[in-house]
């Protein structure tokens, strides 16, 4: 029976934040702004998921990842799809995730180097609650103003097509040639398949779902580790007590109890929903 509570690693981004999260330190107001924390075990290799807060005062680069096969040629261990789920949102927040229609990869490119681009993707409104599974391929851009939690392929490779101007490398060639520039199509709709168990993303890469007070046993398949995530509330796993904000790694099963009422997310590397908590 095993879970252990990742340590933290605070990234310093353009477009991130002084006022964070609860349960998250703000960075000083004459230090760089956060934007994001990752969730990681230095003992461990690279296990193949990663989870991540992010806080955005800026819009993010309008970007691309590429898929494993692409990742793998250039030397990566694999590519990156990844999910948003929207914990607090402004008004006008939003979220570019595909073209507004199919453009061909030339117009992509000239688009991306006259700041075209910007009009190009699809801005949608976003608001908490909210779940996007955006494949590799996908040119998206996370806007201003927004709390979420990403769970990812763990790989840090992003292609930078465009950056408003800001002073970072950009990755044209690459980004280019890995990108899918058409309207974005959700592969999956939440399905809520029992009381307090949401499935917000299944496959191809992983199974995300999401528990109202979750009791019982987590149990994976053999030498599978699964991401818990206390969104709020409190509670055990494994025999040690947990709270919202943290990320725990299981491997083989875990018992969790919560006290009362909760939210977390349970995230693992299989394209299809197991049943996982028994
Ligand atoms: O290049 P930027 O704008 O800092 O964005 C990179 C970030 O974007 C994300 O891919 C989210 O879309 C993060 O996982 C990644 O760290």
């Amino acid at each position: 029976m095993t879970a252990k509570r990742l340590t933290t690693r605070r990234v310093e981004k353009p477009w991130g934040r002084h006022s964070l999260w609860p349960g998250f330190t703000d960075p000083p107001a004459d230090g760089a702004p956060v934007g994001e924390i990752w969730f990681q075990d230095e003992t461990e290799e690279t296990p193949e998921l990663l989870v991540k807060y992010l806080f955005t005062a800026e819009r993010l680069s309008i970007q691309v990842h590429p898929d494993d096969a692409a990742a793998r040629a250039s030397g990566h261990a694999r590519g990156k799809d990844e999910a948003w789920v929207i914990l607090a949102a402004e008004p006008d927040s939003t979220i570019a995730i595909g073209t507004r229609g199919p453009v061909s990869r030339e117009m992509l490119r000239a688009a991306a180097l006259d700041g075209s681009i910007e009009a190009l993707v699809d801005w949608k409104p976003v608001k908490p609650g909210q779940v996007y599974y955006s494949p590799a391929g996908t040119v998206h851009a996370i806007g201003a103003g927004i709390t979420l939690i990403e769970v990812q392929q763990n790989v840090d490779l992003t292609y930078r097509l465009y950056d408003y101007g800001r002073p970072r490398e950009l990755h044209l060639d690459d980004g280019i040639a890995v990108s899918d520039p058409e309207p974005f199509v959700p592969n999956f709709t939440p399905e809520t398949p029992a009381p307090g168990r949401t499935i917000l993303a299944e496959g191809p890469k992983f199974v995300l779902e999401r528990w109202r007070a979750p009791r019982g046993r987590i149990a994976l398949p053999p030498g599978m580790s699964g991401w818990f995530v206390p969104i709020s509330g409190t509670g055990d796993i494994a025999g040690e007590a947990w709270q919202a904000g943290e990320c725990w790694l299981v491997h083989a099963d875990a018992t969790i109890a919560t006290d009362g009422e909760s939210d977390v997310l349970f995230a693992y590397p299989l394209a299809e929903r197991i049943d996982i908590l028994r």
